[in-house]
């Protein structure tokens, strides 16, 4: 038969197991682990003491188990604040938290009533949780989605039965709470308790969301730059192969290279070559279109993919690049700026090519490109018809 003893202590178990699951994730070094983990250790103390009420003295299993129960959830509350980095309100949880203590106090050493004590508490539980809830944005990101939804309606859930817990003791205050254990006083005592792993689990659910969100966003971007990396080129240009193939569309790419790099590195350090790069990739960003995809292949070479754009639009993309990116990149450490120029190797999808032949043929052009006496566009020669040259188009 559930009691409320039997509740308190699988709540306790419970915790233990959420302690041990925040551990593994510990060295994510995710902002709020560190409190939801310190929410849980604390909550086991303030459980126990309650489940040792009329063994141990009343002001341990009332007064103490309260106020440590009060720290609890506050501390739940501090860690979505930090995990969403959000400022913590801590005056407004110092207010909130000494106000229900009191009740706490006052309602059993003044004047004594254990409805009433709940209904204290129940509030400032119902303001955490509502706190919560509005804490915890919609995510736009799909990967976090299910998580953040899970927290909120978990949280939303837990302040209305809050709510509904603390209307219904405060109302009746003489109303017998314990003894014996009817239907009502079992669930409300277990939206007290089982709000903590409640909101535990949406805790854990939401830091590895956040794990997965990130590692992914790693794998797929370029630390430097924040360019699309290599892998993520590679996953859209397939997509992109398969559609032009679908809709029998035109499909140019771009190799992109920084000339003379390693020059600007020994002549004015590495740190300036790194924002000759993230400069690179915004002068792109702000000359391709929308649908076209830049990303880094590695060092100083970078890839534009143009879907929908035939030869004509293409060469005219390139060689507004290629303008583009001839003029001196400002930096903090020379005002004057730091001028670097491209060469751009240009092939256009043929039918039945790879990405691999396709890359293959415009790095033969971004070679033709760099001999040919860099800062310009070269176009890969059609395949299939090897008496027509690369068409390089000198710079400036
Ligand atoms: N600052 C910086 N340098 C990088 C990075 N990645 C690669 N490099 C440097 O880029 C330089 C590339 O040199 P090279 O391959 O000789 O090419 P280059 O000097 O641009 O000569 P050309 O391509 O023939 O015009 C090397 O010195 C690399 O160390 C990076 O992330 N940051």
């Amino acid at each position: 038969m559930l009691s409320t003893l039997s509740l308190l202590l699988v709540t306790t178990a419970m915790s233990v197991v959420m302690l041990l699951v925040l551990s593994s994730l510990a060295d994510s070094k995710l902002a709020g682990i560190r409190e939801w983990g310190q929410a849980n250790a604390v909550a086991i103390p303030a459980l126990l003491l309650f489940a040792a009420r009329g063994i141990l003295p009343d002001l341990l299993t009332i007064e103490l188990a309260n106020a440590v129960f009060l720290g609890t959830s506050t501390l739940m509350y501090v860690g979505f604040r930090r995990h969403l980095g959000q400022p913590v309100p801590w005056r407004m949880l110092a207010a909130g938290a000494a106000a229900a203590w009191s009740g706490v106090v006052v309602f059993h050493l003044g004047h004594e009533s254990m409805p009433l004590r709940i209904a204290s508490v129940s509030a400032y539980h119902s303001a955490l949780c509502f706190g919560i809830f509005a804490s915890v944005p919609a995510a736009r990101e799909a990967r976090l989605r299910y998580a953040y939804r899970f927290t909120r309606t978990a949280a939303l859930l837990l302040g209305v039965g809050h709510v509904c817990r603390g209307l219904y003791y405060a109302l009746d205050a003489y109303r017998p709470v314990l003894l014996p254990p009817d239907t009502a006083n079992l669930m409300f005592f277990a939206i007290g308790t089982l709000a903590l792993p409640a909101l535990t689990l949406g805790a854990v659910m939401m830091a590895n969301a956040r794990v997965i969100a990130d590692t992914s966003y790693a794998a797929d971007h370029d630390y430097l730059t924040g360019a699309p990396s290599r892998r993520a080129f590679f996953t859209l240009a397939e997509r992109e192969l398969a559609r032009a193939r679908r809709k029998s569309s035109g499909l140019g790419l771009l190799l992109v290279d920084a000339d003379h790099f390693k020059r600007i590195n020994d002549t004015y350090g590495h740190g300036v070559g790194d924002q000759v790069l993230c400069d690179l990739v915004a002068r792109t960003q702000g000359v391709i279109r929308e649908v076209d995809y830049c990303a880094r292949l590695g060092g100083e070479e970078f890839a534009v993919l143009l879907p929908d754009a035939d030869a004509a639009s293409a060469l005219a993309v390139a060689e507004r690049l290629r303008a583009a990116l001839d003029r001196p990149a400002r930096d903090a450490a020379s005002p004057q700026g730091v001028a670097y120029t491209v060469s751009i190797g240009l092939a256009m999808l043929e039918g039945g090519e790879s990405i691999g032949e396709l890359m293959q043929r415009a790095d033969r052009a971004l070679y033709g490109a760099k001999t040919a006496g860099r800062n310009r566009v070269v176009c890969a020669p059609i395949q299939g018809a090897p008496g027509v040259p690369g068409v390089p188009l000198p710079g400036g």
